[in-house]
């Protein structure tokens, strides 16, 4: 299979600046079980034998305690560390330039959680879709709610999916993607959104919940507590 000749590049993405945790550090750079967050997500995909490059993007003041932090825990997979851009979609397309392979995935570098199961369920639906999004379904009721904070809509929640990260990739479908949104000046929250302009389908593929994304102060002990609740192994 090809992509299984050639292997699988990814983006990991943390040139963030956390404003929604509210602390004065980055929140990628918190300690988790005495580790750095963005460390726990390398280390996942350094582990996975189908990844072959990590470019991990970040912001300009962070460059060179990435680049140490490459060396400390040896994430020997990681061949690019870069400043990253002003929005998540100008830092991704920035980290995709640095890839290689035909085949490419992009993550948040805060989804920690992420487990090998999941990372290989979503691969193995974009090899023979193209592009593939891990999700849950939703679990609460959704409202739309206009700006008087008044519902406006009820939407079906059957069919209401939350995306998560990583989102995986036919590497040249990505660029054009990214492209075209550079090229009509659109800014979309994930990657998906930019190959579903193109008309593109994107399959989703179901994750787990406990994919979080460390984004306010109450996802740090409940992201603590799962990482305490699993071994290495499990990953
Ligand atoms: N210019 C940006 C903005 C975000 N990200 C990364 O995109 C991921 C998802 O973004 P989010 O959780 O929104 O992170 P922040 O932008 O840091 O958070 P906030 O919106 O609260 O400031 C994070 O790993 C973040 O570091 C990035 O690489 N470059
Ligand atoms: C890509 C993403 O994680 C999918 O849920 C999410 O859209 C990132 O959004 P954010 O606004 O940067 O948190």
């Amino acid at each position: 299979m090809e992509a299984a000749q050639s292997g699988w590049g990814i983006v990991v993405v943390a040139a963030g600046r956390g404003t929604r945790m509210g602390t004065v550090e980055s929140k990628q750079y918190l300690l988790l079980k005495d580790k750095p967050i963005i460390v726990h997500t390398l280390e996942l995909f350094e582990h996975m034998d189908e990844v072959i490059e990590i470019v991990l993007v970040v912001g300009a003041q962070d460059l060179a305690r990435c680049e140490a932090f490459v060396q400390a825990y040896r994430l020997t997979k990681v061949t690019a560390v870069l400043e990253g851009g002003s929005e998540r979609q100008h830092s991704v397309r920035l980290g995709l330039q640095a890839l290689t392979g035909s085949w490419v995935m992009v993550h948040d570098g805060v989804r920690p959680l992420v487990s090998a199961k999941a990372v290989r369920t979503c691969m193995a639906a974009a090899l023979s879709t193209e592009a593939a999004v891990l999700a849950v379904p939703v679990k609460d009721t959704i409202k739309q709610v206009n700006e008087a904070g008044v519902i406006i809509a009820t939407p079906d929640r059957r069919s209401l999916w939350a995306i998560q990260t990583p989102q995986a990739f036919r590497r040249s479908l990505l660029i054009q993607a990214h492209e075209h949104a550079e090229q009509d000046g659109f800014l979309g929250t994930d990657d998906a959104m930019l190959v579903e302009r193109l008309g593109v389908p994107v399959s989703v593929t179901e994750g787990e919940y406990t994919n979080i994304k460390i984004t306010t102060p109450e996802d740090l002990p409940w992201a603590e507590f799962l990482l305490n609740g699993r071994g290495d192994k499990e990953r």
